[in-house]
This record gives C-alpha cells, structure tokens and sequence, in this order.
C-alpha cells in the first residue's frame, strides 16, 4: 500500500511539474462533473413525479436539470479528455526523460552488468507508455469515485439502506487488484525469459548475424529456443489471469446479488406507497449506473495498478545501490604522476569471485605498459578500472598520489582517452561520430580532420559518398555502412579528438585492422606528438605479442592476478609464461614489422618503478 501511494505521488507530482495548469484542472474537473452527473437522475425524479401528479412546472423543470446537466457532464468530459491526454504525453516524455538518465547517468556503469537491474529496466522500458497511462487511470477512478459518492448520497435519499450498496463492490475491487498484482509478479518472473525472447528475436533478425545464423542453418533453432521462452512467460501470465479471473467473476455475483436486493426493496416501498414512482425511476437509473462505473472501476483498478507497479519498479531502478558513487568529491588532481593499484579487485555484479585481483601495480607516468595474458584474464576488466567506469570492490587507485575515490570521476575521465574492444559504432555523421571524442569540437571540422590523420583513418572518410558529412550506418536510408575495420578507425579516431590526455588507454586497437594498418597505427603512436615531460601514460591490451614487445613493460595476467612483469627481454630471459607465449606467437606469426612505441625510448622512462605484489 505504502508503495502505491508513493507510486502515486511521485506521478502526480511529476504531473504537476510538468503542467502545474492543466494538471490541477484536470484533477479538479473531472471528480467534480462525475458528481454532477448524479443530478441527471434527480432531473428524471422530478420530469416522472411532475408527470405522475400532472405538474407541468416540476415535469419542465426536472426535464430542463436533465438537458442541462447531460449537456454540461458531456461536454466537460471532452475538454477533460482533451487535457488528459496533453498531460498524459507530457508524464510520459518526462519519465523517458527520468530513465535515460537513470541507465546512462550513474557514474560508473557496473549496473549493466547486473541481471537484476536490467531485466527490471527491461520491463520498465518495454511499459514506458504507462508512465503517462498511470496519471490518466489515477484521475479516471478519481472522477468514477466522485460518481459513487454521487450516486450513492441520492439513492441514501430514498432509502438509507441503500447507501450499503457500494460496499458490495468491495471485495470485487479486491479481486480485480489481487488478479493485477498476480499477472505483475507473473511478469517480473517471467522478465528473464522475455529478454531472451527478445535477444533471440535480435539474433534471428539482425544483419550482423545473418552469415553464421544462415551457415550453420541456425533459423529453426533459434525460433524452437524463442518459442520455449515465450512459453515459460506466457505460462505464469496466463495461469495467473485465470486463477484472478474466477476471483473477479465471484466478485460480480456477490455485486448483483445487492443491486437486485436493492431494486427489491424500493419496488415494494413504492408498491406501499412510501416512495414515488419518480424515485423508482432514479433507483433503476442510479443502480445501472453503478453497474457501469463499477466495471469502469474494475478495468481502471486493473489498469492503476499496473500502471503503478511500473512506477515502482522505476522507483526500484532510482534507488539501485551504485557502488562508488561518493558526492562532494574532489575536482583537484596533479598534472602529472604514475597510477598505482593498491590491492585492487573487482567482482561483477553477482559474481562469487573476483574477475580481476587483488593486484598492485606501479603504472610510471609517461611510460608504454602493455596488458597481455589469455582470454578472460581480466584485461578489459582492468582497462575499464583504469578509465574510472568500474569502482574497485577492494583496494584503491592512486594518481599522482591522490586517491581516484576522492576525484570527481568526470574529472578523472575528462585527463583519459580510451579504444575499446567493444568500440561503439555511432550512426550519426562521420564528423558526429568522430568529434563525439571531445563534444566541445563537434563542430570543428579541422579538429575531427586533425583526428582522422593522426588515427590514420583519413581514408575512410576521403572514400565516403560526401566525406566528412556522409551519414553512417544503417538505422537511415541514406546512411552508409563500414567494415568493423573502417568502424573501429574512426573509434581510433574518436579516441585523437582528446589531443593532451594523461592516460591513452587501448584494448585491442588494432583488432579488426589489417597488418598495413596496424603498422601504420603503431607508428602513429610512436610518435611523439608532446614533450616527454607530459607524454602521456598508454596502456595497450594485445594478443599480438610481437607488436608490444618494445613496451617499457609489460604485465602477464592469468586468472585475473599478474603472473609476470618487466620488460621484453626480462621476461624472455625468466623463460616463464611470457617467454612460452611469445615463442608460441612468433612461430605462428614471425616477429612481424612489430613493435609498440617503447615511450622509454622516447622520452628516457624506463620500468624499474613498476612493482607487483
Ligand atoms: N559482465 C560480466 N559479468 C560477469 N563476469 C564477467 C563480465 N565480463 C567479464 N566477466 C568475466 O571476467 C573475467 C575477465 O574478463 P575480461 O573481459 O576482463 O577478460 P579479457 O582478458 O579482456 O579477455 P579477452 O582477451 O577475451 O578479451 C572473465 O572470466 C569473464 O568471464
């Protein structure tokens, strides 16, 4: 209950801050003219009594209440609707609004990663509509409560016996509410197996998949798994609806039981001549009214209720528990420092052990690390600790001697340019896509340009139909699609509009690029583009081992804990798994043009800073 009212006025609030005006006719309006409505049946009372005694005055009088009154109730309920629905629209791009930030506002993005979280921000954004239904089905039993007073206060006139005919409706409502809350916990049971649903329809439908899904003749599969899915959720939905259904049918015939007892009892009053004709008419008029404001109210309780469930679970999804999320940091860090992990893990979201630690690790300002080690070592989890997306479950990172806990993270990630190995593919313009890298040079053409070569990735726009202005990708008609090579030049691309970082970080960067390319990439950023005194730290994550055999040093992880550090020819010598992997690597690939740009070279840093433990 506690819930629903909250629910309640969260969205009534949201309404009237959306459109104090209209929000407060709205609810004012519509309860007034439902009761109003009622007076329709004292007109009748007043056109039969007057016509039953031959009084023309009260016959035209009550005919003229009830022209008045029926003119009035319809034409308010118009311009009610009409509001409604604005407002109905505008409680719904509000709560758009609301969850695009509460997905992509946190400050780290752990929460993706949590089954909990999406499979209830699934449902929320599969019933983002009702956000808007919920205030429209709040004022509609507003307004079919104010007919129930109505309705119930004349027919108390009558007989007061009368009066007890609403409380017949209550274990109806009851029903109705039990069968909405049985169908909403049927959903959030079933949420799992929609989402798979859902990612098999993706799969089935989705061009990226269409090769290997059409090779491996995978159609039928996938439509037998989306069809078991669906079953699993169906089944639970529909079980409930029924087991609420026969509730809610047992609830109707308690109901009518009561209005025929009611309809009993003021035929006998009239037949002994203790009530008029005219107030049998209102009875019978007021009582099928009932009849249709209580199923209005049996659907609309149905509907308030999902609708509020909705709301709560977008509560649910506002309170999550963001892990880091600290305020009133620090926006102050040192220009210049090493990173140090300090006994340092994450786990994932409901993972039981760690994907990554406890480790330590001196990371010198300026220097070359590479990041090597097998799958699932715990690279990209590192990588993403580093760019400040994920807190640390344990330990801290230090920058400059400064706790990165401390720092505002924005801050953090303004000093960081980063390639990930799930780089996005932005279909927006090609400039969009590569100056969404610094949003303050979006439209500098010249900076995007200054990206482009640096990146190397000049070609791929020079080759599109109108360059730097062509759209890519293929949500428009007149977008153009790249290869995972081309899309993951210009995230390089994107990753050069930050043109003085303090941290490049690089997983994977040259994973779908051709060996021209890579060479070409690795040269670029050999070259040293500042003084060595701001040169900034780059981190490489690569399976390519001979092309990061030059870094100042490198980190072996294995099982997310560091096997091995130092430099290339250390490792060698120690003839320890870096030694066994590289061998490896070299005879499958040679020792290749190679080579990552040793900084150390560059600028004189070399890694006996760097320490594990
Ligand atoms: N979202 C997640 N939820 C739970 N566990 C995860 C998640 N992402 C990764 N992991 C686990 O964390 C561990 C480290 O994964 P990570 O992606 O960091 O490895 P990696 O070394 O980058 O692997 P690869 O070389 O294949 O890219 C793996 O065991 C992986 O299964």
């Amino acid at each position: 209950m506690r819930n629903w009212l909250s629910a309640a006025r969260l969205v009534v609030g949201v309404a009237v801050r959306a459109d104090p005006r209209r929000a407060v006719l709205v609810m004012v309006f519509v309860p007034l003219f439902n009761i109003v409505a009622a007076a329709q049946a004292l007109g009748l009372r007043g056109m039969v009594d007057g016509a039953v005694a031959r009084q023309v005055t009260e016959a035209l009088t009550g005919g003229l209440v009830l022209v008045l009154v029926t003119v009035f109730v319809h034409q308010a309920s118009a311009v009610a609707t009409d509001l409604r629905q604005v407002l109905q629209q505008r409680v719904g791009l509000e709560f758009d609004r609301r969850l695009m930030t509460l997905c992509s506002g946190p400050t780290h993005i752990s929460h993706y990663h949590d089954p909990e979280f999406l499979d209830t921000a699934e449902l929320v954004r599969q019933r983002r509509t009702e956000f808007g239904g919920a205030f429209a089905a709040l004022v509609e039993n507003a307004g079919l409560l104010a007919r129930f007073a109505g309705a119930v206060a004349l027919m108390a006139i009558v007989s007061p016996v009368l009066a007890l005919l609403p409380l017949f409706i209550v274990p109806l409502a009851l029903a109705v509410r039990w069968q909405a809350t049985a169908v909403a916990a049927a959903e959030v049971a079933g949420a799992e197996a929609d989402r798979q649903r859902r990612a098999l329809l993706t799969l089935a439908t989705d061009p990226a998949a269409a090769p290997e899904v059409r090779l491996y003749r995978l159609g039928d599969e996938i439509a037998a798994r989306h069809r078991a899915a669906f079953a699993v959720s169906a089944r639970r939905r529909e079980s409930a609806r029924t087991r609420g259904a026969v509730a809610v049918a047992a609830g109707w015939l308690l109901f009518c039981i009561a209005l025929v007892a009611g309809l009993y009892l003021v035929t006998r009053s009239v037949l002994a001549g203790t009530a008029s004709a005219g107030e049998a008419v209102l009875v019978l008029l007021l009582g099928t009214r009932l009849v249709g404001a209580t199923i209005g109210l049996s659907w609309l309780i149905g509907w308030l209720r999902r609708a509020l469930h909705t709301v709560a679970l977008y509560q649910r999804l506002a309170g999550y528990p963001h892990p880091g999320a600290v305020e009133g940091r620090s926006r102050d860090l040192p220009e210049q420092g090493d990173l140090v992990l300090d006994g340092v893990s994450f786990r994932y979201p409901g993972e039981a052990t760690p994907a990554l630690g406890p480790i330590d690790l001196r990371l010198p300002a300026g220097a070359t690390v590479a990041i090597v080690g097998d799958n699932g070592a715990g690279k990209s989890t590192l990588v993403a600790l580093l760019a400040g997306l994920y807190p640390p479950s344990t330990g801290r990172i230090t920058f400059g001697g400064q706790d990165l806990a401390q720092v505002d993270p924005d801050v953090w990630r303004t000093r960081v340019t980063a390639v990930f190995q799930d780089f996005c593919r932005f279909e927006l313009l090609a400039r969009e896509s590569v100056g969404v890298g610094r949003l303050s040079a979006i439209d500098d053409r010249e900076a995007v340009g200054r990206a482009l070569e640096s990146a190397g990735a000049a070609t791929v726009v020079g080759e599109l139909p109108a360059g730097l202005d062509s759209r890519l990708g293929r949500t428009f008609p007149d977008g153009t699609d790249l290869s995972s090579g081309q899309w993951q030049k210009l995230a390089l691309a994107r990753g050069r509009m930050r043109t003085t970082p303090t941290v490049v970080l690089l997983d994977e960067p040259a994973a779908s690029l051709d060996p021209d390319s890579e060479a070409e990439l690795l040269r670029r950023y050999r070259t040293p583009t500042r003084s060595a005194a701001d040169a900034p730290l780059t981190v490489v994550v690569s399976h390519r081992l001979t092309t990061v055999r030059d870094a100042d040093l490198i980190v072996v992880l294995h099982e997310g804990r560091i096997i091995e550090y130092g430099p290339h020819a250390e490792l060698i010598d120690r003839a320890g798994r870096y030694a066994e992997m590289y061998a490896l690597h070299a005879a499958a690939y040679g020792a290749g043009p190679t080579v990552l740009a040793a900084a150390a070279t560059r600028d004189g840093v070399r890694s006996g800073s760097t320490q594990t433990g």
